[in-house]
């Protein structure tokens, strides 16, 4: 029997997963910023609320949202990204606000384009909860979207956030034409960078190299799909933060998210040398022919990851 599903956000993702769902006989309602209206009353008499907002919106909708939540409705996460105001992850604001709401996130190599055109892909959903994961694996798997487990939702998480920082990256290598060794050794130490924040903040290293992780970077780093790649190569071109923003016109979390992740290694003592070269430039402090030549001239040190 199919399910009463309600997307909160119906942008390029809350869409996507839409009209997925929508296909597979599940009976599908949804709420966005731009409706207006209470997201509250789109909750009532369903079975799974997705939640398809960007980083910026899930603080404001989890404030909204405080105890008026229906009572055993599972939350399904799918924002990617660190928050900037309370360096927190999208499940650990929901967290913050829904101290009692059954939780899982969606995470992997997840293009909406493609998914819209009925290319295959894979995910994983994660929760600390098994059944849960379990339960929604089975209900939400469509022959196009294959879903895999995890109980590791802030590994799966801090992965899905980080990507964007180092896809964004890739873009600006590959926008200066840098070529593929520039480009897999940035991914190589872009992915220790990744490791460095996930393995911080309690996630699991069998997470860093699934579909969340490595899956995720792959996607993003590789594909003009990608906003966060797109951005990269526009910064590579010359043009500043908010005109590439202003070019791309939807929403690309890896800015806020390096400036936030930049923002937790200060204060917990990480070493994130690419992070640090990207909020650098989108600062304004640097070009981006100088940031690639700051990191070659780093220390030279061992190849271990922390
Ligand atoms: N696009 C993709 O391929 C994928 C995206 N994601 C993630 O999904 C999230 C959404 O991305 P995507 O749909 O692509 O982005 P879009 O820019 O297409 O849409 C953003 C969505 O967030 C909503 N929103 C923004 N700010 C607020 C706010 N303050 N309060 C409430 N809602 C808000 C928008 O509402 P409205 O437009 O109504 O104002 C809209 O529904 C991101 O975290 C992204 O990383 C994950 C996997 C794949
Ligand atoms: O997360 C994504 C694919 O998995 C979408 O990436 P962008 O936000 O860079 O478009």
């Amino acid at each position: 029997m199919g399910l009463r599903i309600t997307v909160l956000g119906r942008g390029a993702w809350g869409g996507t997963l839409l009209r997925l769902w929508e296909r597979q006989g599940h009976q599908l309602r949804s709420w966005s910023r731009r409706d207006g209206g209470d997201p509250a009353s789109a909750l009532q008499d369903c079975d799974l609320a997705v939640v398809a907002v960007s980083m910026v919106g899930v603080a404001p909708l989890g404030l909204g949202l405080q105890g008026r939540w229906p009572e055993g409705l599972p939350l399904l996460s799918c924002s990617k990204g660190i928050d900037l105001d309370s360096l927190c992850t999208a499940s650990q604001l929901w967290r913050r606000h829904l101290p009692a709401v059954p939780l899982a996130v969606l995470s992997g190599p997840n293009l909406a384009e493609e998914l819209d055109r009925g290319l295959p892909a894979a995910s994983v959903l994660s929760s600390d909860d098994p059944g849960l994961a379990r339960r929604l694996q089975e209900q939400l798997r469509t022959p196009h979207l294959r879903l895999y487990t995890n109980a590791d939702p802030i590994g799966t998480e801090a992965a899905g956030a980080l990507k964007n920082v180092i896809a964004l990256a890739a873009g600006i290598s590959d926008g200066l034409g840098l070529g593929a060794n520039a480009k897999a050794s940035l991914l190589c130490r872009g992915l220790a960078e990744i490791a460095v924040v996930l393995q911080a903040l309690g996630g699991q290293s069998t997470t860093l190299y699934g579909l969340a992780g490595l899956g995720d970077l792959l996607a993003t780093a590789n594909s003009s799909l990608s906003r966060n790649y797109r951005f990269g190569s526009l910064l590579a071109e010359g043009c500043d933060e908010s005109t590439a923003l202003g070019r791309i016109g939807a929403t690309v979390e890896g800015p806020r998210t390096a400036r936030a992740t930049l923002a937790l290694a200060e204060r917990e003592g990480w070493q994130l040398p690419i992070c640090a070269q990207v909020v650098r430039l989108l600062a304004g402090e640097l070009e981006a022919r100088q940031a690639v030549q700051e990191l070659m001239q780093r220390d030279l040190r061992a190849e271990a990851v922390a």
